[in-house]
């Protein structure tokens, strides 16, 4: 049988317990063998706070997931130049491995965003989509994802942004190591 593996996609701009747990949750509940967190090198359709460079980016990325044996990193899409369409992560991940089976992991947001995806009606006939909720967004759709329910978490990149921003705490919103890099590197001050 394919080794089944979860794609979550995001800037992780940055990553925050929220996207830890929906990586679990989806992990357990659609019986997947392992999640691969996937950084954006430009994110497609939206504006991101670029005084952080991607390789904090990723550095944040890799605090984050450390000691979780089933957590790696997919780092394709920062060897590509502009914005990283999923469609052709997509293409360049099954032609590369042909022996896995990909699902592509994505919240509330996305889902109601999915109609504006690059090549959306082909990369829903390349990859299994599933979404899990997010608070103030619908996961109805008419595209084809499976759902998997996850703890409402209120929890974003930019309200942690925000937050450093006005110098209100973020303990607890993010991992230690994560909570390290951007009080040393002082990220979003
Ligand atoms: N709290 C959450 N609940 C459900 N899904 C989430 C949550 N936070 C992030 N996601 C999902 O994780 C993926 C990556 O998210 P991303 O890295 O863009 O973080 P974000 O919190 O949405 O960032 P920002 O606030 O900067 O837009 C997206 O599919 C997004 O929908
Ligand atoms: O391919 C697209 O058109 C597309 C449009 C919006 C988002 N995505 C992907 O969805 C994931 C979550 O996006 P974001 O902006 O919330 O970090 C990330 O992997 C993006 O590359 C992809």
């Amino acid at each position: 049988m394919k080794k089944k593996v979860g794609l979550l996609g995001g800037t992780f701009n940055p990553p925050h317990v929220g996207h830890l747990v929906i990586a679990q949750q989806v992990l357990d509940k659609a019986q997947l063998d392992e999640i691969r967190f996937l950084p954006n090198h430009v994110p497609p359709h939206k504006k991101t706070d670029e005084t952080v460079s991607v390789e904090q980016r990723l550095r944040m990325l890799e605090g984050a997931i450390k000691g979780n044996p089933k957590f790696a990193i997919e780092r394709i899409e920062l060897q590509r130049e502009g914005p990283s369409y999923t469609y052709d992560t997509i293409k360049a991940l099954t032609e590369r491995d042909p022996e896995i089976d990909y699902s592509f992991i994505i919240g509330g947001d996305m889902i109601e965003y999915l109609p504006k995806w690059s090549r959306i009606d082909e990369l829903t006939g390349m990859v299994h989509f599933i979404g899990v909720n997010r608070p103030s967004y619908s996961h109805e759709t008419s595209y084809k994802v499976q759902f998997v329910e996850v703890p409402d978490m209120a929890i974003s990149s930019s309200f942690i942004r925000e937050s450093v921003n006005k110098n209100r705490s973020i303990r607890y919103l993010v991992t230690d190591e994560v909570y390290r890099i951007i009080k040393e590197e002082k990220l979003y001050g």
